[in-house]
């Protein structure tokens, strides 16, 4: 096989024949050069072919795919990798990595995709390990554990490649968990032979490794931002503390810094890391819930920006954060960082303060803006400017009573599964608009009492997903990161739960969960083109060309968060069938030469 070099994956945002990147670049924008398929003949597109991943084994099919030199890189449900011949769907090779019986996933048997550098590939597998195979063969060259998947540590989103400063090539990967109570680690290691270079603990007062040493504690030993019991002792929640940086990361080379996002605290419930009888808001439970700036050469946490301050509805903070830049009304380029996040806010926040360590640890803020993407927001009132912080309504839910298990139950809106979740939305340079794959939906929700028990769910809440519209569930909304206004929006009528992609032919292309793949119009959300792939659709579309013709591609197969978890919309989408298959499109030959 041609070796991938750094620099292709540095310049894979402006090169179309290859995809390199979960995210399409490392800013992670999920915007496409390509415009043979345009807003004047997507409605043309036809299957070029559909591959079946195969086996009984079926569950959610979340992956990005991968493409270089012909050849689709591609993850699919229980730890499954495929290279497939990019025009032709024939597989080439097949990993299936053997899982044990005691795997402890949260949300689905879910993998979000490959990172490919030199002559491998690699994939995070749900007993958490990472794993390298040779390109050619399939063949293992390298397989690490990372933590004890029988206490909860289990790998589902896709590894990232970086440079950091010194010349050094590193694998980024984190780790899930969170409601299992694990504490959240991100990893850095050397991609030929996995040694791992460094690990950053995301909870306040832990200490990271560096070359195989103990290194610094992240943020203040102290952990100030966790309370202590009547004996002085930090309470049992920071031993489990969660902040797993679960998804990818985004890498802005200039500043030699990783962004991502980190993962809810562990437990769910609030009263467990609030000193008794004090307020939540002064216990933010650092660094959960936010995003995080870290040192690629020393895994060192430089800066970070947290969306929710002692989260108590597992809001979470992971989804990507896209690096972009604009010019602000004097015309000077502002640096960002944008990120939608399941708390129903966009923020808009200045990455050049938070990589060079400013606003760390949100003081003084980096917060450029914060506006609701979704409606009927009920947690926050929006965000104070001046300290970064959310202005909050009171919303969260009440201790039990003296000798009862359960507390009163408030209505939350969005609920956990998020104004949006793991699926990633896109941006177009073109159009200076954002594309989120949003939901409207609230919950009942209420504290119950709890124990930590290793191997065991660490929640303390309970709750039920109910509708906030009759009409629609999904809101995929376009919206202005100057303004914070809505451009255009489509109503869906299951929940959304598939990516966003953008390309220069005008296109916005996204997935719906009963099995369409839709192409929109992205200047005005006009609907061009859709196709039923025959199961839902939860994954993340790409585009590449190979001689002469542009093809889109994307999985097909639902699960994911909202079968398991999401009470009345799990039983919407009850009618919605299983697959799992690659599914491939293009332009009729005819079409090409009738256009010149
Ligand atoms: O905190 C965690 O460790 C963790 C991990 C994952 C995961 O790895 O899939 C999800 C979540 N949390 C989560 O809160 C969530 O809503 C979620 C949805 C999904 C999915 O694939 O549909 N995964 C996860
Ligand atoms: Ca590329
Ligand atoms: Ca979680």
């Amino acid at each position: 096989v041609k070796n991938v070099t750094w620099e292709d994956i540095a310049n894979d945002d402006k090169t179309g024949k290859d995809v390199l990147n979960y995210g399409l670049g490392l800013k992670t924008q999920r915007h496409s050069t390509l415009r043979q398929i345009n807003t004047k003949n997507v409605d043309q597109l036809v299957p070029a072919w559909s591959f079946s991943f195969g086996g009984e084994k079926q569950r959610g099919q979340e992956a990005q795919a991968l493409v270089h030199d012909g050849v689709i890189y591609v993850t699919s449900s229980y730890s499954r990798f495929h290279a497939l011949d990019a025009k032709t769907g024939k597989q080439l090779w097949m990993y299936e990595h053997r899982l044990p019986d005691d795997i402890r996933p949260c949300c689905d048997v879910v993998n979000r995709g490959p990172a490919i550098y030199g002559d491998k590939v690699f994939f995070g597998t749900l007993d958490a390990r990472i794993v390298a195979l040779d390109r050619a063969t399939g063949k293992v060259v390298w397989n690490e554990k990372f933590g004890d998947h029988k206490i909860g540590y289990t790998m589902t989103g896709a590894p990232t490649i970086v440079k950091e400063k010194n010349g050094r090539v590193l694998l980024i990967h984190g780790s899930s968990g969170d409601e299992f109570g694990v504490v959240g680690w991100l990893f850095a290691r050397d991609p030929d032979t996995g040694a791992e270079v460094w690990a950053r603990p995301l909870v306040e007062g832990h200490t990271g490794r560096l070359d195989g040493k103990p290194g610094t504690t992240t943020g203040d030993a102290r952990a100030p931002s966790w309370p202590r019991d009547k004996d002085g002792n930090l309470v049992e929640a920071w031993s489990h503390g969660g902040g797993a940086p679960w998804q990818s990361a985004a890498f802005d080379a200039e500043t030699n810094t990783i962004v991502i996002g980190a993962g809810n605290p562990a437990p769910w419930n609030t009263w467990k890391r609030t000193k008794e009888g004090d307020d939540p808001q002064n216990w933010d439970s650092l660094f959960t819930s936010g995003q995080a700036y870290v040192d690629a050469t020393t895994g060192e946490l430089k800066g970070f920006y947290q969306h929710t301050p002692n989260d108590a509805w597992d809001f979470s903070g992971n989804n990507s954060v896209v690096l972009f830049e604009y010019k602000d009304k004097d015309g000077k380029t502002v640096k960002a960082s944008a990120h939608a996040d399941r708390n129903g806010f966009f923020f808009v926040t200045d990455r050049s303060k938070l990589a060079t360590g400013a606003g760390y640890p949100n003081k003084p803020t980096s917060l450029i803006n914060a506006w609701p993407f979704v409606d009927g927001i009920t947690w926050a009132k929006g965000f104070d400017l001046k300290t970064g912080r959310p202005i909050e309504t009171g919303n969260r839910p009440p201790q039990p009573q003296a000798g009862q298990d359960k507390g009163k139950a408030v209505f939350v809106s969005p609920p956990f599964l998020g104004g949006t979740n793991w699926m990633p939305m896109s941006y177009s340079p073109d159009t200076g608009l954002f594309y989120i794959p949003g939901n409207h939906w609230a919950m009942d929700y209420w504290t119950e009492n709890l124990t930590y028990k290793a191997g065991s769910a660490y929640l303390g809440q309970g709750f039920r997903i109910k509708r906030l519209y009759d009409d629609h569930v999904g809101i995929l909304r376009a919206i202005d990161p100057k303004t914070g206004k809505i451009a255009w929006e489509q109503k869906e009528k299951f929940p959304l739960w598939a990516g966003t992609m953008t390309t220069a032919g005008g296109l916005l292309v996204t997935g719906t969960s009963d099995g369409f793949v839709k192409v929109f119009d992205a200047k005005n959300g006009k609907e061009l083109w859709k196709f039923q792939t025959g199961s839902g659709v939860v994954s993340v579309p790409i585009t590449w060309e190979q001689d002469g013709e542009q093809y889109i591609g994307l999985s097909s197969g639902y699960g994911g968060a909202v079968p398991l978890w999401g009470g009345d919309m799990a039983d919407l989408t009850k009618q919605v069938t299983q697959g799992g298959s690659y599914w491939v499109f293009k332009l009729p030959k005819a079409t090409k030469v009738a256009s010149k």
